[in-house]
């Protein structure tokens, strides 16, 4: 079965293409869209066939994208330094006035080490073709970049872009897979050595905080399609965010993340300190239980509060006020619930979204306190790259914008799926309770991909 959509509107667009022309004074970037029939988003992403494919699915919103190829590239693989990022997006920022038009990325979680070789230190891209849903609204849209090349080129490789699309079907259905092998890096001993040093007195007085993490690499004999996964995933946690980038066939990085770092709207901020985790109850009873035990409780407060702090310092130079929540509440998924608090700014004129990841990525969070120690100990000690794991994942333009932290997250590449879950070692933790939290962590995507 296929499901009808677009041919009428791909017409349509097209006329539109066609009949375009550049006015003396116009933005040399410009986007078209036409209004389409209803279509399950992640399904017509997955049947296409044109890299780099981009999913976006906010938290709190009714908004949903998924984006094929690109016309304009920003590839930050090996050496990046701060200052070119900046140059580089004040540019692009400067180039269109229109709000609709975003760059979609992400940032690596440590600028400053080796990452993924297609996902690089830092890759957006202003995607060819988009089918964006708001509510009940669909619209497909071709996005024309000036800046480039000639302007009947422009248009011609646009033109080509929309004949390329393919035809829509609906997802395969979800399947388990069978494991042929798993490993952890960190493995249970290395993990018990590494809690044990960051818990020491000495090493806590000076870094009271670092999130160690996991890599847990599962070995598979079959094809999983990672947008089967990502919508799967999406059902069991709804009130996440979720996103993909496949920038070529081989590698996708999928997330289904409860963790905002920041939403941006002009000069308003949104973030949060979002830590501190306990699993879920059978029951009401239970869970109410299990909830009320985690806000009592002395190292997941801890957990919470340095990340709430951190945030509120960083923020302070950079925003006319700031204003965090005293008190935490739990955030509840599909099988564990965490601390959050709601932090607000508003930001003092000019401060740009480049300054915004500098200063806020990565919080303490997924990183640790202070920023630079706990980052040294994770490049030295965890013993595998983070890449895109805990990265800022997102979109922006001069308006608005949107960044989500990467955890909940997956590397998927033939024959293995790659899974992360880290956990913030504070006072007070304990290696193996610490451990059993990296595996709660996993339980939804491992119930997913496996029979438990
Ligand atoms: C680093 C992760 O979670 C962070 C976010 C929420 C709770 C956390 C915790 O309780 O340790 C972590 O700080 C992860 O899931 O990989
Ligand atoms: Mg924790």
């Amino acid at each position: 079965m296929t499901i009808p959509l677009l041919p009428q509107a791909v017409k349509s667009l097209t006329d539109k293409i066609k009949s375009f022309t550049l006015q003396p004074n116009s933005d040399p970037i410009v986007q078209l869209s036409v209004v389409v029939s209803p279509i399950p988003v992640i399904a017509w992403l997955a049947a296409q066939s044109t890299y780099p494919r981009v999913y976006w699915k906010g938290r709190d919103t009714e908004e949903e994208v998924a984006a094929i190829g690109s016309c304009k590239d920003f590839f930050f693989g090996d050496e990046v330094d701060d200052i070119e990022l900046s140059v580089e997006y004040q540019k692009q920022r400067a180039l269109t006035n229109n709000q609709e038009i975003r760059y979609y990325g992400g940032v690596a979680f440590d600028r400053r080490n080796e990452s993924w070789p297609d996902f690089g230190k830092a890759h957006f891209v202003l995607p060819r073709i988009e089918l964006r849903r708001s509510g009940n609204d669909y619209k497909l849209l071709v996005n024309l970049n000036f800046t480039e090349q000639e302007f009947t080129q422009e248009i011609d490789d646009a033109l080509q872009s929309l004949q390329a699309l393919d035809a829509p079907k609906p997802l395969a259905p979800p399947n388990k897979v069978a494991l042929m092998g798993r490993s952890d890096r960190p493995d249970r001993y290395r993990w018990d050595e590494l809690v044990n040093r960051v818990t020491h007195p000495k090493f806590i007085e000076d870094t009271p905080k670092v999130v160690l993490s996991r890599l847990t690499q599962l070995e598979i004999n079959e094809q999983v399609d990672p947008w089967m996964l990502l919508a799967c995933w999406q059902g069991r946690n709804p009130n996440s965010f979720q996103f993909g980038f496949q920038f070529s066939p081989d590698s996708t990085f999928i997330s289904c993340t409860p963790e905002r770092l920041y939403r941006r709207r002009q000069r308003e901020l949104f973030t949060e300190a979002l830590a501190g985790t306990t699993i879920r109850g059978l029951n009401q009873e239970e869970d109410k239980a299990l909830a009320q035990e985690l806000l009592d409780d002395t190292k997941n407060s801890h957990e919470n509060q340095l990340v709430r702090q951190h945030i509120v310092d960083v923020l302070n130079p950079l925003s006319n006020y700031v204003g965090a929540e005293e008190t935490p509440t739990v955030f509840k998924l599909s099988h564990i619930q965490h601390l959050h608090r709601s932090i607000r700014a508003e930001l003092k004129p000019g401060v740009n979204d480049f300054q915004l990841i500098q200063a806020l990525h990565p919080t303490p969070a997924v990183g640790g306190l202070p920023k630079e120690s706990a980052m040294n100990f994770i490049r030295q000690q965890e013993g595998y790259v983070r890449g895109w794991y805990a990265g800022a994942c997102g979109y922006f333009n001069k308006y608005e914008s949107e960044f989500a932290v990467a955890i909940r997250s997956a590397l998927i590449e033939p024959g293995r799926i790659n899974l992360f879950a880290g956990a913030g070692i504070v006072a007070g933790s304990e290696a193996d309770k610490e451990w059993t939290e990296l595996e709660n962590k996993l339980t939804t995507i491992l119930s997913i991909l496996t029979e438990l």
